[in-house]
């Protein structure tokens, strides 16, 4: 398949009937595909035969070589360098200085890690550009590859069918299980090894596991550019999952978690209801005890749960008591008879399956309280702030994204003359941006520490107003960013797809950060509250 071209032989495919194009040195045969080309065939027509790099890189990303090489490329160039054969010496061995550390003991050391990526100034975090940092070692820079690696090759040529098409094929999501993601994403909680048999992802021992390996891994999915794409995979479980392996009863957890953690089975968090939004203390979801005392007899409504169209599992917040947040219960509702779920059609994150759910006389077993009775508000608030973190992970990469993709357009476009990384006006757009994101990157970096080296009775006191309010820096950071890449691209980012397509799709998906998880009004609000309250403890002068 793969043949050597002199510049001749391909010069003699320029008709309709056998049409080549040349783009870096690889050649391509278009006379299929020309039919079908969205910039239209008699472009394609113009450069048959020639070497079209410069137009091609005008008008396309990488993206688009990476998905139609496979089926397009028929050979190389003759003057093509070869790639140097791969050494065939193995990883290198860690850094002395870089060595893991486990999760429990904070880490001193502040080695320079080697370069990764594009090198773009502010389009990847600063250790990724050897800067230092105390925060990661070796074992952050493997998995980083690897995860990177997955989502360039699997993930990244295909996000935008999957969007449009509302789902995410399900062996992704069952290679998130494979890979040991999944078991990644629980938080506080030590790798859970013991659902996993012992495994834990390819390139980090399980005993080296921190909460800046799971940064990473929600930070390199959220590359795709996709709300839709990282709340599929990640958004349900995330924030579903905890709870079950955290409060659920042993025999409980032996039977459901390695099928959750496999990616096998799906499980999502269900709390927030059509009337009473995220006021958890108001919810009015019920759930009886029968009167034999071995099952809760559930029914009420819960709105736009993340996953629940594909879920098998609900961690469901019902009321199991009086009014207020002492009569609330955490629940682990099965899908069975009286468990009804249909998709809502939103203005954002389309493959994330945004549902509406109702439970009418659904029977659960008491085994499937987690935790104590009518305590469930505590460990929806220790909940919180995980999610929230997630949340904010997700935001600044996608803020990342829009920087990076306009700042890649505003070297190739010109206008009046000149590239539009040329002009001020556009400088000063990009300056706004990082300056945005690399403060809210460098508080987020602070409370991943916080949370690392506290106990979570102590992160969920005297971090959640902090969390809350970062919450907010992220959300307006990634609706910023998203807007100002949106001018940069100018027509390219308003059309769906295309050069501008990242921009266009993350834009659609700003508020689905804004709003869920604690809308930005209410996280502002919460920030001061808390603090002041914790710090009233701690003997404030006010
Ligand atoms: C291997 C060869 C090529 C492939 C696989 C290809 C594929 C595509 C695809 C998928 C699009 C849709 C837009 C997008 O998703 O980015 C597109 C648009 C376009 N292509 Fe190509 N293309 C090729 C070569 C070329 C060449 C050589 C030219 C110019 C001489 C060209 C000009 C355009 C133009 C003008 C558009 C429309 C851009 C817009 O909507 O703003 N393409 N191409």
């Amino acid at each position: 398949m793969s043949k050597v071209f002199s510049a001749e032989e391909v010069a003699g495919h320029n008709k309709a009937e056998s049409l080549y194009v040349i783009v870096d040195q690889d050649v391509y045969d278009v006379t299929t595909f020309a039919d079908e080309h969205p910039g239209g065939k008699k472009i394609l027509q113009r450069v048959g035969g020639k070497d079209a790099s410069k137009q091609f890189w005008k008008y396309h990303n990488e993206s688009i070589l990476k998905k139609y090489k496979p089926k397009l490329q028929v050979g190389s160039l003759n003057t093509k360098p070869q790639p140097a054969a791969k050494p065939a010496a193995p990883k290198a061995a860690p850094k002395p200085a870089a060595k893991a550390a486990s999760s429990s003991e904070p880490k001193q050391e502040s080695e320079a890690l080697e370069p990764f990526g594009d090198l773009i100034p502010y389009a990847d975090p600063h250790w990724y550009q050897s800067y230092h940092s105390q925060y990661y070692n070796q074992s952050h820079a493997d998995l980083r590859a690897e995860v990177r690696e997955w989502v360039e090759e699997k993930i990244m040529p295909f996000v935008d069918e999957w969007e449009e098409a509302k789902m995410i094929p399900t062996e992704i999501y069952k290679e998130m299980g494979q890979r040991g993601y999944l078991a990644g994403l629980m938080g506080s909680e030590k790798y859970p090894t013991q659902y996993t048999g012992g495994k834990c992802c390819a390139s980090v021992p399980a005993e080296n596991w921190d909460l800046f390996h799971e940064l990473l891994i929600t930070d390199e999915i959220s590359r795709a550019a996709s709300g839709g794409l990282v709340w599929n995979l990640i958004g349900g479980f995330g924030i579903g999952g905890p709870p079950l392996l955290k409060y659920g009863k042993p025999a409980l957890k032996d039977r459901i978690v390695p099928g959750i953690l496999a990616g096998d089975k799906r499980i999502c968090l269900a709390i927030t209801e059509p009337d009473v939004g995220s006021d958890v203390a108001q919810l009015t979801c019920e759930a009886k005890l029968s009167e034999d005392g071995k099952h809760y007899i559930v029914n009420g409504e819960k709105k736009w749960i993340t996953n629940g169209i594909w879920c098998d599992y609900f961690t469901t917040a019902v009321r199991t008591g009086g009014k207020g947040m002492g009569g609330v219960s955490m629940l682990l509702i099965e899908r069975g008879p009286g468990v009804t779920t249909r998709r809502m059609d939103c203005q954002g994150v389309w493959s994330s399956g945004t549902t509406y759910i109702t439970f009418e006389d659904v029977k659960v077993p008491v085994e499937n309280l987690l935790g104590k009775e009518n305590k469930g508000f505590n460990i929806i608030m220790t909940n919180f702030n995980h999610e929230r973190i997630g949340i904010i992970i997700q935001c600044l990469r996608f803020s990342r994204v829009c920087y990076e993709e306009a700042m890649k357009f505003a070297h190739k476009r010109k206008t009046f003359g000149k590239k539009l990384i040329e002009h001020p006006v556009i400088r000063l757009k990009f300056a706004h941006m990082a300056r945005q994101i690399e403060a809210s990157w460098a508080w987020l970096e602070q409370m991943m520490y916080q949370c690392q080296v506290m106990g979570e009775t102590e992160a969920m006191l005297k971090l959640g107003g902090a969390i809350a309010g970062l919450k907010a820096q992220s959300t307006v950071t990634f609706e910023f960013c998203a807007r100002e890449a949106s001018q940069i691209f100018g027509g390219l980012s308003y059309t769906r797809g295309g050069q501008g397509g990242k921009v266009e799709r993350l834009y659609r998906d700003v508020r689905a950060y804004a709003i869920p998880g604690g809308s930005e009004e209410i996280m502002l609000d919460l920030s001061i509250r808390q603090a002041l309250k914790v710090h009233e403890f701690m003997g404030a002068k006010l």
